[in-house]
């Protein structure tokens, strides 16, 4: 099921190319207009606050000082149980290599149409996929999006367009992978597991990660239009950045809040496999793009996740039949996501579907 605007006859091939045609006042055409509850952004816009949502100091948490560490590992459960974002800062990744892989998916979204559709995928495990809306195959509606998504472990997929591309984005990969890594360790531990738990139990070493770029080009009516839906990640963290333009908002005690990253800081988030893992304790959370009128928006996220042929299960230390019983169903990775796709976008957490009631 090809994951493309050109899937309906009228679209274009590509929300770019169609915001380019349309003019300001042009009415949108319903099929960009899905909601998962009717005007839920219309309805919810007002509550919308600035975020301040937990930081975590990536040098703390990986210092030779055992108190700063453990201090650090503290902060990081409570941001995981609390908010389900966090930001990192000290991290020490070059702002360089930030602007580098922006301006190189600026670069990518900048090709020829025809250029581009030579990357379109067929389905959500095809290693480089280039396309337009989310879940084509069962829901009715576009999203004003346009992605890439690019495989980067456990093998590397080059992409040959732009040129230095893929090199930006291996050294982009390489970098967050080792932050990710430690990341994990910190949660890991911040549970009340070994520190290796996620490691060994979801063969890291070997786990997928994938990059992905979002274009959301200025839209005529943004208020009736949504970049992405509200939805939850899968795999164990997201890293984000994005070209100073906002749009993301996060589901925090049942009020949207608009997230502003500071400058050069990576936003975090966990996914659904660590919801699974800490059987619940930790929550992956909800969170959807919006879109506006004036600037093209790019969103980077970095998708760190299982070994794709391994089975998550709730972390066994964690659970006791009476007062812990495991609450999540255990799947593959590769299953999870399948499944997955052949679902409806419903405004849930794909977690709650493999939930034992
Ligand atoms: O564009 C954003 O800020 C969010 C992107 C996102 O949630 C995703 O690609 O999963
Ligand atoms: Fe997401």
């Amino acid at each position: 099921m090809a994951a493309t605007v050109s899937h309906h006859p009228q679209a274009p091939k590509s929300i770019k190319a169609l915001a380019a045609e349309l003019d300001s006042q042009a009415p949108i055409n319903p099929i960009y207009a899905f909601q998962q509850t009717p005007n839920i952004v219309n309805d919810e816009a007002s509550k919308v606050e600035d975020g301040i949502i937990p930081i975590i100091d990536f040098g703390l948490l990986t210092s030779s000082n055992p108190e700063e560490r453990a201090k650090t590992i503290q902060e990081l459960g409570k941001a995981c149980q609390e908010w389900g974002f966090f930001m990192v800062v000290n991290h020490g990744v070059p702002e360089s290599l930030f602007k580098g892989i922006v301006d190189m998916s600026a670069a990518f979204f900048d090709l020829p149409e025809d250029e581009k559709m030579q990357f379109k995928g067929k389905g959500i495990l095809d290693p480089i996929n280039y396309g337009s809306s989310m879940n084509v195959s069962v829901d009715n509606v576009l999203f004003w999006r346009d992605f890439l998504k690019v495989f980067l472990h456990p093998e590397f997929h080059p992409i040959s367009k732009p040129q230095g591309f893929s090199e930006t984005a291996k050294e982009y990969g390489k970098k967050l992978r080792e932050i990710a890594g430690e990341i994990m360790k910190g949660i890991s531990k911040s549970l009340g597991l070994e520190e290796d738990y996620f490691n060994k139990a979801l063969n890291l070493e070997k786990g997928l990660q994938f990059m992905a770029a979002n274009l959301y080009p200025p839209c005529p009516q943004p208020e009736l239009a949504i970049g992405l839906p509200a939805h939850t990640d899968h795999g164990l963290l997201t890293f984000l950045i994005q070209n100073g333009i906002g749009g993301l908002q996060v589901k925090h005690k049942g009020k949207w809040f608009n997230i502003s990253p500071l400058p050069n800081a990576i936003l975090a988030n966990i996914g659904d496999h660590v919801e699974i893992v800490s059987n619940g304790k930790y929550k992956s959370i909800m969170h959807r793009a919006v879109v506006n009128n004036k600037d093209a928006r790019i969103s980077l996220p970095m998708l760190y996740g299982p070994n794709l042929d391994t089975v998550v299960s709730p972390a066994p230390p964690l659970l006791d039949p009476v007062t812990n019983p495991p609450l999540y169903k255990s799947l593959t990775y590769r299953e999870y996501l399948e499944l997955q796709h052949k679902s409806k976008i419903d405004g849930t957490s794909f977690a709650d579907h493999i939930h034992i009631r």
